[in-house]
């Protein structure tokens, strides 16, 4: 007798039916089921133009999360980025599996990199993070840009620099990845440059409590690394009380001496949009290997953060 299929919801857009077609392959290894995709169109989806006043990428993960509440799928993938802080008490993220490149791109006209940009040029960024650490290397590097405030989906973004609308525009590498857009990258940002969003290039496959069977075999796809970093990273999030749409960045990663690895290192960074100030503070520590020693190392920086003026820098939101 063939087992039932599991049914994984997903939204339509590009990325995600690539990121969770990826997952359903791993599933279907570690369980021997098949996995039938189940796809869910979200408000966000429908009503672009009004995703800023009814909150962000919020939104997507909302219709999904309601989706399996109601039973109408097994499991969903989210971008770990796009997840708010908060976890619903009746769903578990199962797994977070390893993290793909965490860093933000540019794809720019002629092939250019951030710093051949002429004097005046326009990227395009909706995010108030990338804004603020874009402006703030413009105004130490002696470059001239203009931030411009864009959204939409992959493809909506890259056709602003292929139609000519704009000279560049910023993406992270992890969704440019797993849509086989990768090459059309013209210059990858170092994080030392730009910290990446909490959680970014990072999933959470998510199921319902109640669930045991399944997370059980969902946590096979699991990288605990991977989630000791995310985990610090948006405790750190958290802990500012700031949204996915604040003007916030965090990396965890590990410290190595020689071949073992050391310790874990947060850096985070908080800034007004147009670059004049940026909070930008790292702390190190033991490689959390629970989820309350992970949280800690996020919770100490924001401390050391707050201390320093983050607060005061949160108000800002994506346009
Ligand atoms: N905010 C949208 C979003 N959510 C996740 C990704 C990319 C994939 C990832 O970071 O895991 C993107 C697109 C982007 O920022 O370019």
């Amino acid at each position: 007798m063939t087992e039932k299929a599991l049914r994984l919801g997903t939204r339509r857009s590009k990325l995600a039916m690539a990121q969770s077609g990826q997952v359903a392959d791993a599933v279907s290894q570690v369980t021997g089921r098949p996995v039938e995709l189940v796809e869910i169109t979200t408000y966000g989806d429908v009503s672009r133009e009004h995703l800023a006043q009814i909150g962000g990428t919020g939104v997507f993960v909302a219709a999904l999360r309601e989706a399996l509440a109601r039973g109408e799928v097994d499991f969903a993938v989210h971008s770990l980025k796009d997840l708010p802080t908060t976890q619903p008490d009746e769903l578990v993220v199962a797994a977070i599996p390893v993290r793909e490149d965490p860093r933000d791109v540019i794809i720019a006209r002629d092939a250019l990199k951030l710093t051949d940009l002429p004097r005046g040029a326009r990227i395009g960024t909706g995010s108030p993070r990338r804004m603020a650490q874009l402006n703030a290397y413009a105004r130490t590097h002696g470059l001239d840009f203009e931030t411009v405030p864009i959204r939409g989906n992959v493809d909506t973004r890259i056709g602003y620099v292929t139609k000519g609308d704009l000279d560049a525009v910023v993406l992270a590498a992890a969704g440019l990845n797993r849509v086989g857009r990768s090459d059309e990258v013209t210059d990858f940002l170092s994080v030392d440059t730009i910290l990446p969003a909490p959680g970014q290039g990072a999933l959470a496959v998510e199921t319902t409590a109640d669930n045991a069977d399944l997370i059980a075999a969902l946590a096979q796809l699991d990288d605990p690394l991977t989630r000791a970093a995310v985990t610090a990273e948006r405790s750190l999030l958290a802990a500012l009380e700031a949204g996915c749409s604040a003007p916030v960045g965090a990396l965890a990663d590990l410290l190595t001496d020689g071949q073992s690895v050391k310790e874990m290192r947060l850096r985070g960074v908080v800034g007004s949009t147009d670059g004049s100030t940026l909070v930008q503070l790292s702390t190190t520590g033991p490689v959390p290997e629970t989820h309350e020693a992970a949280t800690a190392l996020g919770r100490e920086l924001a401390t050391e953060m707050l201390a320093q003026g983050a607060a005061g820098l949160m108000g800002e939101r994506a346009l």
